[in-house]
């Protein structure tokens, strides 16, 4: 078993996934994250997005391949080890808001560091001023079913920036919101992940989204897709970009 590459915050190599209805997930992919990069994993309906983040997170047990955090491989922990791991260095946006209904804002926000042990004080600094930059600080009193839909997945996503996770998941994080609310949200998401150096993997099938991250890597069918630019040709066919499934 070989460590990653030191300037890689996140690694795997050969990982192939199985749902446990026997459904393929994972197809041999093998990646580098490097420190402070956001990187997009983009790819049609279906094609393993999800189950990669979620491999690569620890939320889903890898028994074929390696993943590896920094130099912890996190393919050989035991499920509390992951749940410890997830809790104290990663953090998570789902596509759908769920929050602690009856908690307010500010409470479901301050959870996560609260639950890595911040006293009650700096967990809400914390928040309030993510919610701040998110633009849901005077809802930091309402509970959850007072918001709507779209303020709901910005105090979603202030919960998972205030512990300044070392690696931000975001599966879909805008999915729920309008275009003018996306390209807002998008913009604080990524500016507090570089000024914080929180590294990002950010799963979209929207090209809009996947253009503000470093780096793009297409799935299809739980492969990796690479995109070959074919050098320019007097033949005008020949010129076209080619994309092969390795
Ligand atoms: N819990 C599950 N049980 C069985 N099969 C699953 C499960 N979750 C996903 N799959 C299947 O695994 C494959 C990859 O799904 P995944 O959700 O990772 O793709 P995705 O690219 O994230 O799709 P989307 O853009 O729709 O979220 C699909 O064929 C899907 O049907």
């Amino acid at each position: 078993m070989e460590a990653p590459p030191d300037n890689d915050v996140l690694w795997a190599r050969s990982l192939h996934f199985r749902h446990r209805d026997g459904s393929p997930g994972l197809n041999g992919i093998s990646l580098g994250v490097r420190e402070g990069e956001i990187l997009a994993v983009s790819g049609p309906r279906g094609s393993g997005k999800t189950t990669l983040l979620r491999c690569l997170s620890g939320q889903l047990p890898v028994r074929d391949g390696e993943v590896w955090f920094n130099s912890a491989p996190v393919h050989t922990l035991g499920p509390l080890a992951r749940e410890r791991l997830r809790r104290d260095r990663f953090g998570w946006i789902d596509p759908e808001p769920a929050l602690v209904p009856e908690l307010n804002v500010w409470e479901n926000a301050a959870l996560p560091l609260m639950l890595r042990g911040t006293g009650r004080r700096r967990a809400k600094a914390a928040a309030l001023e993510w919610l701040e930059r998110l633009d849901v600080g005077d809802r930091a009193r309402s509970r959850p079913h007072q918001l709507r839909h779209a303020e709901r997945q910005r105090v979603a996503i202030a919960r998972a920036l205030a512990p300044s996770p070392a690696v931000l998941f975001a599966d879909e994080p805008t999915a729920p919101l309008h275009r003018a609310d996306r390209a807002h949200v998008l913009r604080t998401l990524t500016a507090a992940a570089r000024s914080h150096g929180i590294t990002v993997v950010l799963a979209t099938h929207d090209p809009d989204t996947a253009a503000l991250a470093d780096r793009t890597v297409t799935l299809l069918d739980g492969r990796r897709v690479h995109t070959v630019q074919l050098p320019d040709s007097p033949d005008a066919e020949g010129r076209a970009a080619c994309s092969l499934s390795v």
